[in-house]
Parts: C-alpha cells; structure tokens; sequence
C-alpha cells in the first residue's frame, strides 16, 4: 500500500489501473514557478513538495507518492487554466503544433526521495475557433493541465504522441512501478 499525495482521481485510477492499492492523503504546496527556474527543474520540485508534504501530513509514515503534470509550447509553461479567456489561449497555441508533457513522480520515505521526469511530445490538429470554444463549454478543460485532456473529448484533438500516455493523463505508469519496486526493495 502507498499514500497518495495527490487530489488528482486520474492518479488514483491509474494506480488502480496496475493494481497498486492505495489511500489518499493531504497535501498543502503552493504551486509557483520561481524565477529563472527550467521548466523541466519546476516540475520535479513540485513533484517532490507534494510528495514531501504528503509525507508530513502522514506522520513521516510510510511511501508517499506526489506527481505534477506541465504543458510546455514554444517555450511557454502551460499550467490549469484560470478562466476561459486563458484556456482558449493556450488552445490556440497547441493548435496545430506540438507539444511536451512534462509530467514528474516522486516516492519518498522517512530516509529517501527518488523522483523522475518523463516527457511525451504531443501533436494537435489544427482547431478552429469554434472548436476551441466549444470545447471549453464541455466543462473538461477546467482542471487540466493545458486545459485539455487527451483520455476525453480531446483525444479526438491529438494527432500524435511519443512517450508515455499514461504521463499524460497524469502518471507515467512504467517509470512509477519501477520507483515504488526500487524504494521497496532497498
Ligand atoms: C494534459 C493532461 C493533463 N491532465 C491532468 C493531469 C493532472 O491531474 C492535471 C495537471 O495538474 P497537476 O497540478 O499536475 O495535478 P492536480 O492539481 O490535478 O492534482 P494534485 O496536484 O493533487 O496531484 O491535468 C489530464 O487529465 N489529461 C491530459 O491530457
């Protein structure tokens, strides 16, 4: 069994996808970029903190897992959209082009912390503007990363992809059973 620092109900269906049971537990991490700080160096710190936060709030006990899923496009960090305005922006930049996911694990312990990155490049057709307005009247932008989600109406968005889905929805499955097999075992 492990904790799960995370709200997301993606990571726990993932987990549940590979048979990993666990339980929840609350987390408490403000999620800002620092200055100057690389887009790939923000995610795994945000992984971490929410890991680490996990981790206090369960009493130092047990393996606690955090996770954080970014969208970069031309250089642009794409996080949850605030409003609707913001949505349609960032869909217009995805829009016919391609982007990575950034999408980091951490497992810590009382004594250890292992975090990985994995990056999946995805392609979108290219959407009108009706199509991205549409969409954000779906409701499934709202609590995505990048606002969109490619399990749901957005799949139909996606030309291409290389790397992990999984990492996409929320949780690299390959790279997240070989850190829990790797802090188990030691
Ligand atoms: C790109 C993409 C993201 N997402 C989701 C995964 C993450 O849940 C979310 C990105 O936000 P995160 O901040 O990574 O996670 P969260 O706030 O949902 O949950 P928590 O911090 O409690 O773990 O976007 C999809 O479900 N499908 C997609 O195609």
């Amino acid at each position: 069994m492990i904790f799960l620092a995370s709200s997301s109900p993606r990571r726990g269906d993932l987990l549940s996808q590979i048979q990993i049971d666990y339980q929840r537990v609350q987390t408490s991490v403000d999620e800002y970029q620092q200055a100057g700080e690389a887009s790939q160096d923000y995610v795994q710190r945000l992984a971490l903190e929410k890991a680490l936060s996990g981790l206090t709030h369960n009493q130092n006990k047990g393996l606690v897992l955090g996770a954080d899923t970014i969208i970069v496009c031309d250089g642009q960090v794409m996080e949850k959209p605030k409003d609707k305005q913001h949505a349609q922006k960032m869909m217009s930049l995805l829009s016919g082009n391609t982007h990575q996911v950034l999408t980091a694990v951490a497992l810590v312990t009382a004594t250890q912390q292992k975090v990985k990155l994995v990056s999946t490049d995805v392609s979108f057709k290219t959407l009108t503007t009706q199509e991205i307005s549409d969409y954000w009247e779906t409701g499934e932008p709202l609590d995505k990363a990048a606002g969109y989600g490619i399990q749901g109406i957005a799949g139909q968005f996606v030309t291409n992809i290389s790397g992990s889905y999984s990492a996409v929805v929320g949780l690299p499955l390959y790279e997240t059973k070989q850190l829990i097999n790797s802090l188990k075992g030691s």
